[in-house]
């Protein structure tokens, strides 16, 4: 489903009395200023963090709310046949073509063999894009399985969205996500551009670890990304480097990743 998004000209905006009638039957109660300004987001998630709906077809009909609307998507909070036409005068220009994002992850590592005395902070076995690495004597501490390689991914794909965070989406505090696979998170995701009407035109991934040596599982964690991103080889890259020795990453106290991706209309 392609949408397009309404980028108002204002700031913020008075809702529609009609609109805000429409809204208020999803049970929740409406600001009567609404921030115009993210109405560019579209978010109908499985983590149930509603940002904003818009959609545009011949007339422009937008929704919007923040703030945690429970486990239900967008969609089923604001049903298709509520949304109100028309909620807004403003132009709306087309999606850009392309949209680049960055993400950004660090987790610490520590030793495997002595997990209880970390108490909450228990390393698992280090999961770098999607492939576990069960011989390496570090663990990461994360809520989830802290795969930096996915969630900067992840991360890169939302911010090139301008949707919220990760860690907004799937909080670190919800038991939901304690020692979750990312693969989930990347799936929504993936799901979220798809319903923007994106697909990946490229990824670009650095790895920066002291260890593990990665170089011999690269191409699984390759492979991993080209699956969960929809796309084909030649638009994913993912590269390692060591930092040298030096700070928490060089003394193995840590491992990071950077993600770039560049988002092209479907
Ligand atoms: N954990 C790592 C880090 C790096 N590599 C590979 O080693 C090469 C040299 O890295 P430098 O940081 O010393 O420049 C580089 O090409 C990486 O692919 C690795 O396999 N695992
Ligand atoms: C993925 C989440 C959620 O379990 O937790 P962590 O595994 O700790 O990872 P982080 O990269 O710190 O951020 C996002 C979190 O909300």
């Amino acid at each position: 489903m392609a949408l397009s998004l309404a980028i108002p000209v204002r700031s913020t905006v008075q809702a529609p009395r009609g609109l805000r009638g429409q809204l208020a039957k999803g049970g929740k109660p409406l600001p009567t200023t609404l921030p115009w300004r993210t109405v560019d987001v579209f978010c109908g998630c499985g983590a149930g963090v509603l940002i904003a709906v818009a959609r545009h077809r011949g007339c422009t009909r937008a929704a919007l709310r923040e703030g945690d609307v429970g486990e239900r998507g967008a969609e089923e909070f604001f049903p298709k046949t509520e949304f109100q036409e028309s909620a807004t005068s403003a132009k709306i220009p087309c999606e850009p073509a392309i949209r680049i994002g960055h993400g950004y992850d660090i987790h610490r590592m520590l030793p495997r063999d002595e997990p209880e005395g970390w108490g909450k902070c228990s390393p698992q076995p280090a999961v770098i894009g999607g492939v576990t690495f069960e011989e390496f004597p570090l663990g990461v501490v994360a809520h989830s399985d802290g795969d930096v390689v996915y969630h900067s991914t992840i991360d890169a794909i939302l911010g090139a969205l301008g949707l919220p965070d990760i860690g907004q989406l799937f909080p670190d505090n919800d038991p939901r996500w304690r020692g979750a696979n990312s693969e989930q998170f990347f799936d929504e995701a993936v799901r979220l551009m798809g319903l923007r009407g994106y697909r990946i035109g490229n990824v670009d991934v650095t790895i920066i670890a002291e260890k593990p040596r990665l170089a011999a599982r690269k191409a699984d964690m390759k492979d991993n990304l080209v699956r969960i991103c929809d796309t084909i080889p030649a638009r994913v890259n993912l590269k390692a480097r060591t930092h040298e020795k030096m700070d928490s990453v060089g003394e193995c106290r840590a491992l990071e990743c950077h993600a770039c991706v560049l988002l092209e209309k479907a």
